[in-house]
């Protein structure tokens, strides 16, 4: 296979590069979105308050870089009100998809209806106003059931609720790549994991993100047909580098 290739032609239609460091100077901001628009990655994800510098910097470059942000990061266990306020004050400010954090741990205390509620009602506002949906699950804070139960728990909410067009615009996405997780748990989307939720959400899309680092392990997991690869390390992935080491 021809890497360079395969990277230029494939991996740049999935790869979302991930800036969601608290970091405050516009400049360094502006710089990260520079970068994703001139490498012409298929979105930059950010904090909600870059949100409408970076749809400014889109328009005036006339770039087809989408731009992404989280919700209820990183914890995931705010109010369902709260989600739909942030929610709804990034789509006034310019963003094309919604990453919200499922309340993961409401998850675990089998809190089913909760979730399913936030679920369906953040789907719903966003898919109103044409936004691509992606729900983290935070895989290092579940086991393999929980994994395949709340795929399945977030793929009967889309088919009950909205029409099959729908749904590959819902995603389900492995991590927050800020979970803290006991030693030895690897922080993120692996391929075991990955596996668990393409099997599980489908027809959903799934979105790879957490802790991938270099290009073998993106081209496998779009081969196994991961839709999006989430990732701090997206400029290196491209550059076809290794940075396991150096983030
Ligand atoms: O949404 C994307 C994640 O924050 C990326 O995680 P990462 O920094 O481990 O690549």
């Amino acid at each position: 296979m021809d890497v360079k290739h395969y990277l230029d032609s494939t991996y740049l239609k999935t790869a979302e590069q991930a800036n969601l460091s608290e970091e405050k100077n516009t400049e360094v901001v502006a710089a990260y979105i520079q970068e994703a628009i001139d490498h012409h990655f298929k979105l930059i994800m950010i904090r909600p308050d870059k949100v409408a510098l970076a749809k400014e910097m889109v328009l005036n470059s006339k770039s087809q870089l989408t731009i992404g942000t989280v919700i209820d990061f990183p914890n995931g266990d705010g109010s369902l009100e709260n989600k739909l306020k942030e929610a709804n004050l990034a789509i006034q400010n310019g963003a094309d998809d919604l990453d919200f954090v499922v309340d993961y741990k409401a998850f675990i205390n089998e809190e089913f209806d909760k979730v399913k509620k936030q679920v369906l009602e953040g789907t719903e506002l966003g898919l109103q106003h044409h936004k691509i949906v992606k729900w983290i699950i935070e895989v290092a804070a579940l086991n393999d059931h929980q994994i395949i139960q709340l795929s399945v728990l977030i793929k009967n909410v889309i088919i009950a609720n909205f029409k099959e067009a729908d749904y590959e615009k819902v995603f389900v996405k492995s991590s927050t790549g800020f979970y803290k997780t006991p030693e030895g748990v690897p922080n993120g989307a692996t391929l075991h994991t990955i596996k668990l939720m393409l099997e599980n959400s489908f027809p959903l899309s799934v979105k790879a993100a957490g802790g991938v680092r270099t290009y073998q392990e993106a081209v496998e997991m779009i081969n196994l047909g991961v839709k999006r690869i989430g990732t701090s390390a997206a400029k290196a992935i491209a550059n076809g580098e290794d940075a396991s080491n150096g983030y």
